[in-house]
């Protein structure tokens, strides 16, 4: 066993990632804690997650995909476009990727160096309440849209939504919405980050889906704390949309060595 693993840092809107090579199945057994130390942003890397390109038959690769609780989360829109660019580096040299990741298949395509559209899965049914939507786009979205959307303590006022009756056992993630001049401004509290992190893809394609209106087509421009991102979808029912795509950048940040049991 090797005493250092070697890691690559990406972050896409600010949301960061820990990403580490395992296509000859050597960190399969990364305990909750390893991963959770990893991530730690002052004993560790510091990452909002940590992700393994595996190897996947049938596919380009395969995703694996940990929260910063070390615990294996469900799926993570940017960190699926950093991982599309990493397996870029890493010598999968195709303008089109296919990929295996826990919500299903996905497809990408990449734009110049460091530009990811991926593919999301189709979304069929949308819980509607009064002030609020819940739907699942990989990972589970908890939307309210609200007036000024920089006033909001979205530390607080998310840990209130992931923690209540309903969610705490399972949780969810969180995002408020404020609608903009040309599109949506979303800030988002991250269930197994336990904080409100710069972008979350999942989430801002959640909130992008419910600013459709009577139109079938739409491109939604978002802005997050990390940067924009462009949300495209087809509507196809009342609570149902396909061809959903995530738009933006993805980008390397450092490599390095972490000790394996530091
Ligand atoms: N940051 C992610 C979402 C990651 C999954 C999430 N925290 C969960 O397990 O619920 C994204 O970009 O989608």
């Amino acid at each position: 066993m090797m005493s250092a693993i070697h890691f690559y840092k990406y972050q896409g809107t600010g949301n960061d990632f820990v990403i580490i090579d395992n296509r000859h199945g050597v960190y399969n057994d990364l305990t909750e804690e390893q991963v959770r130390k990893f991530c730690d942003r002052r004993f560790g890397i510091g990452a909002d997650g940590l992700m393994l390109l595996n190897q996947q038959e049938g596919y380009d690769f395969g995703m694996k995909y940990y929260n910063a609780d070390g615990k294996e989360g469900s799926m993570c829109g940017n960190g699926g476009r950093c991982l599309v660019a990493f397996a870029r580096k890493m010598g999968v040299i195709k303008e089109h990727m296919h990929f295996l990741a826990v919500d299903g298949p996905h497809e990408a395509t990449l734009k110049g160096g460091d530009w990811v559209n991926l593919k999301m899965q189709d979304v069929n049914g949308v819980e509607m309440g009064s002030l609020y939507y819940y739907l699942n786009t990989g990972s589970p979205h908890f939307v309210k849209f609200t007036e000024d959307v920089q006033a909001v303590d979205v530390y607080e006022e998310g840990r209130q939504i992931r923690y209540n009756d309903r969610f705490a056992k399972e949780g969810t993630n969180v995002n408020f919405v404020q609608n903009t001049d040309n599109g949506i401004f979303v800030r988002t509290y991250e269930r197994g980050v336990e904080d409100e992190t710069y972008s979350c893809g999942t989430g801002v394609t959640a909130a992008a889906l419910m600013t459709a209106t009577e139109e079938k087509d739409y491109v939604v421009p978002v802005q997050t704390l990390g940067g924009a991102l462009e949300v495209r979808f087809t509507k196809t029912g009342e609570r149902s949309y396909t061809n959903i795509w995530l738009c933006g950048p993805a980008t390397l940040v450092y490599e390095g060595d972490i000790k394996k049991g530091h």
